[in-house]
């Protein structure tokens, strides 16, 4: 599987398994031990590791791997709706699927990969999904692991088909913090949101920063390209950047909704934390052989948040 791979010593790796339901898996990992699983069932990214071997996305100890439903944690592919506003299911249905592995993706940025190991994963539309959303496209996926242990999502949409559609999308993105309580979100401050617990009403953020005490679902709209998450209590920052994604959605579920929530254990909210690079305010539209690209940037860094620090120009912020 080497040619998957863009080898810089003999340590970089990736390797192909099976999970629980036998669906294969995508195990990235670089020459200092970060590693990243990647599930072909959704295109779901289930596992991202630091070098320390600390776990950095949530997943539920109530999470139920069993095919088609996404399993609760890591990060999600919501494609082509976000939430209920439409006729699909839940966040649409490219979380639900079996994509498969793209052997000759077409070519991205070449400063895309150097130096990674990278998988690039391929969902193509069954015939089931034509009847609920009758538009050809291709999703494509690229999973990158670099060598500071930073991960990469880029995402693909291609119009295949003779007239135009519109679609939203998100990565879903389940953080692992120490607790809730203790965590801070920086960099969306003064900005109007849609406030999902009420009707997706129109409201501006008056905290200096976001902290949490209570349920939150909110879409906050024309975000920056940067986002940090600070745990104090566990001294990590995680740094989200994006590109091609308008909107960052901020969601958690707190106790009463978590008591709801079958695949989701009643404490659990305090362990995690969605902070999703969104296109959902206002649809993509793409014109018959259009194609549009959303990208995720993940760094984990240990102790308080520096921008000068972290040399974000030098990541490609
Ligand atoms: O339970 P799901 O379908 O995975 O969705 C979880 C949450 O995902 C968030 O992104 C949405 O803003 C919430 O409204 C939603 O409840």
């Amino acid at each position: 599987m080497g040619h998957y791979a863009a080898v810089w010593d003999h340590k970089a790796a990736i390797e192909i398994s099976k999970d629980w339901n036998g669906i294969d898996q995508v195990f990235l990992r670089n020459s200092r031990g970060a590693s990243a699983k990647i599930s072909l069932h959704g295109g779901q990214v289930v596992s991202w590791r630091n070098d320390q071997g600390e776990e950095l996305l949530f997943t539920s100890n109530k999470a139920i791997f069993k095919h088609p439903k996404a399993m609760r944690g890591g990060i999600q592919i919501c494609y082509p709706q976000f939430g209920d506003c439409g006729l699909l299911d839940q966040h649409g249905f490219a979380r639900n699927k079996i994509w498969v592995i793209d052997e000759n993706p077409p070519p991205l940025n070449s400063k895309e990969s150097l130096g990674k190991s990278f998988v690039d994963l391929l969902l193509k539309p069954s015939e089931e999904d034509s009847k609920q959303w009758p538009h050809s496209f291709e999703l494509r996926l690229r999973v990158s692991l670099a060598i500071d242990g930073d991960l990469t999502l880029t995402s693909r949409v291609r119009n295949i088909n003779s007239k135009p559609f519109s679609f939203l999308f998100a990565f879903h993105t389940y953080l692992s913090v120490s607790d809730i309580s203790e965590v801070r979100v920086e960099g969306l401050e003064t900005l109007d949101y849609l406030d999902n617990l009420r009707k997706r009403e129109l409201l501006t953020e008056q905290g200096d920063s976001i902290t949490f005490e209570s349920e939150m679902d909110r879409t906050y709209i024309r975000s920056p390209k940067v986002v940090a998450v600070l745990d104090h209590e566990r001294k990590r920052t995680y740094v989200i950047g994006k590109e091609g994604l308008p909107d960052t959605v901020v969601w958690n579920p707190w106790e009463k909704k978590s008591k709801t929530m079958a695949n989701f254990g009643d404490d659990e909210y305090k362990s995690m934390l969605c902070v999703d690079g969104a296109a959902v305010e206002r649809p993509i539209t793409l014109k018959p052989g259009e194609e549009w690209t959303g990208r995720l940037m993940l760094t984990a860094v240990k102790s308080s948040f520096c921008f000068d620090q972290l040399e974000l120009q030098s990541k490609g912020f």
